[in-house]
């Protein structure tokens, strides 16, 4: 790398990462109260964050701009389909976080299953009279975990489960994976899963065609006493019909890393509801994984000034 490229890093990234970038480029970090990023990222080669990145921000961003690399799995917040045409490059950083994530999806599923929410809530209140059948939940042994998308994290979250006794895995996405066939899961419709299933995890990233899809009609096709878990991407809930799915016993509860919207306001019906663990989109919020998230990202960027592939293009 001959030339000195300029870097705008736009998110709080960890000091190793920054450190890496430094070694190789100049890097500015971006005032996060700036209100025009798309302005002072004229005078960069690379944007190196989580800002959003769409037709409009590219228009003021001008013509020097040539990757953007996103320290997270997921890229909804990137319009690909306008940076690419602009012949703009584009990394993230998937997997590295798979691990921490379906730590917290395992962690969902069990305090949803558990009603442990609603025990510290009552825990609070002083109304903890314990019976014998007080508060009694779900096992998870025995019982029918379906995951929607396969992906990486879908994965790691099934072979963690497997401590559990759980009797069978279904999994739905486009097709039928050998990783599906390695862990011993069945390849279902989603409509078989949903009906299947005693615990439903969301993996699935959000799309169009992602956008909304646990609808009314979604839930009603699942059991009474199924758990729904979510660490994919809030948008693909359809909230208010969750919250009436939860109200009205449609489903046994819910575990919640990513809502819509995010975050949730506080005085939120999802946040009052007993049935509903919500966390606030923290599923790879570990020192260990931001970092190798965060070097991932600044690797991207380096690749792409060296002449090498990203290690993760979009
Ligand atoms: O990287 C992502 O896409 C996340 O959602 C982080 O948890």
């Amino acid at each position: 790398m001959s030339e000195m490229y300029r870097v705008l890093v736009t998110s709080d990234l960890p000091s190793v990462a920054i450190d890496l970038l430094k070694t190789k480029c100049e890097v500015t970090i971006a005032d996060p109260k700036s209100a025009d990023v798309a302005k002072q990222v004229q005078q960069y080669d690379a944007l190196l964050g989580t800002t959003r990145v769409d037709g409009k921000f590219l228009d003021s961003a001008g013509s020097r701009l040539k990757i953007v690399a996103t320290p997270s799995a997921g890229y909804d917040h990137l319009d690909v389909e306008e940076i690419k045409r602009r012949g703009i490059r584009a990394g993230h950083s998937p997997r590295v976080l798979s691990a921490a994530v379906a730590e917290v999806a395992v962690c969902l599923l069990i305090m949803a299953a558990r009603r442990m929410h609603e025990g510290r809530r009552l825990l609070e209140t002083g109304k903890t009279q314990k019976g014998f059948q007080w508060l009694l939940g779900h096992d998870l042994r025995h019982k029918t975990v379906g995951v929607v998308g396969l992906g990486d994290i879908g994965t790691e979250t099934v072979k963690r489960l497997k401590a559990f006794a759980i009797d069978k895995f279904l999994y739905t996405g486009h097709s039928r994976k050998k990783i599906g066939d390695d862990l011993g899961a069945e390849f279902v419709t989603l409509d078989a899963l949903l009906r299947q299933s005693d615990f439903v995890v969301n993996c699935v990233p959000l799309t169009k065609e992602t956008t909304k899809m646990f609808d009314d009609a979604a839930f009603a096709k699942m059991k009474k006493d199924s758990v729904f878990v979510n660490i994919g991407r809030g948008l693909t809930v359809d909230t208010e019909a969750l919250v009436r799915a939860l109200k009205n016993g449609t489903i046994y509860a819910a575990g919640l890393d990513v809502t819509d919207p995010e975050p949730l306001p506080v005085d939120h019906e999802l946040l009052k509801l007993p049935n509903a663990v919500v966390l606030p989109h923290m599923g790879s919020q570990t020192v260990e994984t931001r970092e190798d998230m965060a070097v991932t990202a600044v690797k991207n960027v380096l690749n792409f000034f060296e002449g090498k592939p990203l290690l993760y293009e979009i």
